[in-house]
């Protein structure tokens, strides 16, 4: 379980809780807020507020910690080597999934510069969906996606969540926010309200 109290990020001010294997579909306007939430809850920028996992606060792990167990996937994540390949410790789980998500075998080898979009935002996930987080905060994972992949990614998800990831999952589509959400939150004024699915 996953608990924010009162979390502050610049105008964004919300509380609520997140069970394991639960999947939050959070909507709202662009600008609203939604990824300052997401990364806010990551620690990844200055933020207030308290934030619990399995009662354990965020505070008492060091943040490299907290962020490999509740993790921001970017929806334009950021790379730092040549070739796909050496972002990754263990290449062949990388390489399953990212043939799931319609990525070629000889990927590993391709250079950073020559990926679409799409594909950043596929070998992005699958370097999260590797650290087995207790919690995903997903930020727009399909935005550059045709609908095959999409429901490849929507697929990997559910299966994490079936075996007890907890995740929120920020998006426009509000059909895949109704497919993938047990819950919905939509954002507005920098605060989120839960409407019926
Ligand atoms: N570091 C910052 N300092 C000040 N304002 C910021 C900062 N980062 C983001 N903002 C602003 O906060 C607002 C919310 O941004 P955020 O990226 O969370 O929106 P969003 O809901 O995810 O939008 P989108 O759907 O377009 O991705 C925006 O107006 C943005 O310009």
């Amino acid at each position: 379980m996953l608990i924010v109290d009162t979390l502050k990020r610049l105008h964004v001010s919300v509380s609520f809780k997140l069970a394991d294997g639960e999947c939050i579909a959070l909507q709202g306007p662009s600008g609203v807020g939604k990824s300052l939430l997401l990364r806010a809850i990551a620690d990844l920028d200055p933020n207030e507020g308290s934030i619990q996992l399995d009662g354990t606060p965020r505070e008492a792990m060091p943040a490299p910690v907290w962020r490999k167990a509740v993790t921001y996937v970017a929806a334009e994540p950021g790379w730092w080597a040549d070739t796909v390949q050496e972002h990754f410790v263990a290449w062949d789980d990388a390489l399953n999934l990212a043939e799931r998500l319609g990525l070629p075998p000889d990927c590993g080898t391709w250079p950073i510069r020559r990926l679409s979009t799409g594909e950043k935002q596929r070998l992005g996930l699958v370097r999260a969906l590797l650290l087995q987080s207790r919690v995903l905060l997903l930020d727009e994972p399909t935005s550059a996606l045709d609908a095959v992949s999409t429901a490849s990614v929507e697929a990997i998800v559910a299966e994490r969540v079936s075996t007890g990831t907890s995740v929120l999952w920020s998006t426009h589509d509000s059909a895949q926010a109704r497919r993938v959400g047990s819950r919905l939150f939509m954002m507005s004024s920098g605060r989120v309200e839960e409407h019926l699915l």
